[in-house]
């Protein structure tokens, strides 16, 4: 299986000389392409400080990470942010949306850099992909006068729009409602579906019991990890059961 992400020995450290800590101490993760993963801890033991790292949107201290078959250490500044607008996706908590531009328009902003003369297309596959996630009749809604979980489904029509081959997740329902958060996740699986590999961070049993692999992490280590089926829609509970068993069995 072809990975599309391999973090070797990740180290990453904040602080300075008797402040200085390991965050990442020495993580190793690989992510096939197309697969769904999601990341689990207690709260500062580096879930989002990963994603980071496997995205190239922080520098390591020590080991590398390969995105694509390409190390993510030898790549310039313009070609890495060339990669994550073209080959990432990210959906955060709280999308970022500017209030003077209407759903659509945040929606092909990003894009907008490398094809301004194609607005047209772009206009056109933003619109296919927000009738897909069911809000098509939003598009001249101002960011204010949409739910929020209405909002995160423009976040992730923005983050499709350039067929990315994975998408970060750092918590992209923990704002929402369980019944919005479930529906976020019936998008993400059916973009799993097509082929594009997700990575969530997430505190919630029930967000990661919808992957197939679970990573569990503590001060800065992954320390345990569990295989799921794909869900198929079916044994919701017991996913579930089987996420918060490992989940006392380690002590999170
Ligand atoms: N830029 C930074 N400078 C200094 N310390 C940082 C920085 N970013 C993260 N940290 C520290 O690294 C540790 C891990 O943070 P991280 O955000 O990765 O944790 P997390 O597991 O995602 O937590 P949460 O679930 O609360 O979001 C924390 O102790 C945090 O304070």
């Amino acid at each position: 299986m072809k990975k599309i992400i391999i973090g070797d020995h990740i180290v990453k450290s904040f602080g300075e000389g008797d402040e200085q800590h390991n965050v990442l101490d020495g993580v190793s993760v690989e992510i096939n392409e197309g697969e769904f993963v999601a990341v689990m801890g207690p709260s500062g033991s580096g879930k989002s400080t990963l994603m980071f790292a496997l995205s190239g949107m922080d520098s390591v201290n020590g080991g590398k990470v390969i995105f694509d078959e390409r190390d993510l250490s030898t790549v310039g500044e313009n070609e890495l942010s060339d990669l994550r607008r073209t080959k990432m996706g990210f959906v955060f908590q709280q999308p970022t949306m500017l209030k003077s531009l209407n759903i659509l328009d945040n929606i092909i902003l990003p894009s907008m850099r490398d094809n301004r003369k194609n607005v047209a297309k772009i206009s056109e596959k933003a619109r296919a992909l927000m009738k897909r996630v069911d809000i098509a009749e939003l598009e001249k809604r101002d960011i204010t006068q949409v739910s929020g979980g209405q909002l995160q489904r423009a976040g992730i029509c923005r983050a499709l729009l350039s067929n990315p081959k994975i998408i970060f997740g750092d918590e992209p329902t923990g704002a929402l409602n369980s019944k919005s958060a479930q529906e976020i996740m019936d998008i993400f699986s059916e973009i799993n579906a097509d082929g594009t590999a997700i990575m969530l961070v997430t505190h919630d049993a029930k967000i990661a019991a919808r992957t197939e692999r679970i990573m569990f992490m503590l001060d800065g280590k992954i320390v345990s990890e569990l295989k799921l089926p794909r869900f198929d829609g079916t044994d919701m509970d017991g996913r579930v059961e089987k996420v918060t068993a490992k989940m006392w069995e380690i002590g999170i």
